[in-house]
């Protein structure tokens, strides 16, 4: 039984079909990628995948239970976290308050931050935790406007760590980044691997086919092609679009 799999996944807005017949596998303790054109229909996938977005018909089973049609909060509950194309962080909060507010325990507690959240070392220690997963320990109580580009990045990752996932969907990680932003975040994820399975989407090919075991071509809302980096270096269509050139690179 694969770990997280979709089957035959449909998603049509208004009259415009996204997703014709999307099935996607993926193994625990791998990274997967997800690349295609613009307007393949990637991030649609995985609004449906993180439940978003209601598929029209098809089946989304982790570790074999049914997950379509649930709520966000659902299948975060059930270890599915995801980062988002647009940042999306508390700019006027510290570092750690923006991991502390995505931590579970801290909305059990119905806390708000017109308290003295930072007493509750409990919530500082798993914060501090994850800031350290995410190499942002040293930065917990700078302002969260204080960080490069790259760091609000490897932040937003900490914010859906915070849930505590096994599974974690990455947006377009590199997007925006610079080439030594980039480089520091393949290493986050090679860190990250280690210890939650990932799916990304992914434009940036060199890093997708640097750091994926497995990688789907998603075009016209259809997985057209999946298969390891070396499989997909050689086939005809990932070559012709010239995908697999930059890949080459
Ligand atoms: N809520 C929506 N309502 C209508 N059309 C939508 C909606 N969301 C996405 N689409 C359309 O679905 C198509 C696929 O969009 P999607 O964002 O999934 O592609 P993508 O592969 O992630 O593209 P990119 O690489 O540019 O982010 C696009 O034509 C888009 O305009």
């Amino acid at each position: 039984m694969a770990f997280f799999e979709a089957h035959n996944l449909h998603k049509r807005f208004g009259s415009r079909v996204v997703l014709e017949n999307v099935s996607l596998s993926i193994r625990e303790g791998q990274v997967s990628g997800i690349m295609g054109p613009n307007g393949a229909g990637k991030t649609t996938c995985f609004h449906v995948l993180t439940g978003l977005h209601r598929p029209d018909r098809g089946e989304i089973l982790l570790e074999g239970r049914s997950i379509a049609g649930l709520a966000p909060q659902q299948i975060a509950r059930l270890g599915i976290s995801r980062s988002f194309q647009i940042m999306n962080l508390f700019d006027d909060s510290v570092v750690i308050e923006n991991v502390m507010l995505a931590l579970p325990e801290f909305r059990a507690r119905r806390l708000n931050f017109t308290g003295n959240v930072f007493a509750e070392t409990e919530l500082v220690d798993a914060a501090t935790d994850i800031l350290d997963q995410v190499g942002l320990a040293e930065r917990a109580w700078d302002k969260a406007t204080a960080l490069s580009y790259g760091d609000r990045r490897a932040l937003e990752i900490g914010v859906a760590l915070a849930a505590r996932p096994r599974l974690l969907f990455l947006d377009e990680p590199t997007s925006g980044l610079g080439a030594e932003a980039t480089r520091n975040l393949a290493a986050l994820v090679r860190r990250l691997r280690k210890r939650y399975t990932i799916v990304m989407i992914e434009h940036d090919m060199r890093f997708l086919f640097d750091l994926a075991d497995r990688i789907s071509v998603i075009h016209w809302g259809q997985v057209i092609a999946e298969g390891t980096p070396d499989e997909l270096r050689s086939n005809k269509w990932v070559r012709r679009s010239a995908l697999g050139e930059t890949a080459d690179a």
